[in-house]
């Protein structure tokens, strides 16, 4: 599969000297996201804090990003992103932030540079909503949260 979809990236003020998001390897799905703090932050355990990357994206329509924790700042850590994973729609302009929240037992320093989270483009179909009054049938029907058991 070779398919490459364009999308434009802008560096916002303060974000000088830092690099873009790069997928660190060749095939890796996340662009890793640096932070974009002017002075290091401290993230207490228990507090959480939106981190500026310091971009801004415009993607075509069809598509979204999402942010999605790194898994070795949660393993090593307890980082993660609260609201993982984090939505970015195609109509937002904004600076991408990452919602941190330390998880872990020890106070965690974020410094400028730091590669925070990563972030997987994504399709997201064109659907509507069809309002009916019966929906079709399924085997599970109704069926769901470990109705199938655990084994
Ligand atoms: O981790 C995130 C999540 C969101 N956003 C930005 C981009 C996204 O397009 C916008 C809105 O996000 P979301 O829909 O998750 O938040 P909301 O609480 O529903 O806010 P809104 O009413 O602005 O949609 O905020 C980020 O920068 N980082
Ligand atoms: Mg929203």
């Amino acid at each position: 599969m070779n398919l490459s979809i364009k999308v434009e990236i802008k560096t916002l003020p303060g974000s000088e000297g830092l690099e873009l998001p790069r997928r660190m390897s060749e095939l890796a799905s996340g662009y890793d996201l640096y932070a974009s703090v002017t002075e290091p932050m401290t993230l207490e355990p228990g507090s959480r804090a939106l981190v500026p990357t310091g971009i801004a994206l415009a993607m075509p329509a069809g598509l979204e990003a999402q942010i999605r924790p790194r898994s070795g700042l949660a393993f090593k850590h307890g980082i993660t992103c609260l609201n993982t994973p984090g939505t970015i729609d195609a109509d937002y302009r904004g600076e991408i932030k990452v919602l941190l929240i330390n998880l872990g037992q020890d106070p965690f320093v974020i410094n400028r540079g730091e590669r925070i989270a990563q972030m997987v483009f994504q399709t997201v179909p064109d659907t509507d909503l069809i309002q009916v009054e019966e929906l079709s049938e399924t085997v599970r029907g109704a069926g769901g949260f470990g109705h199938t058991g655990t084994k």
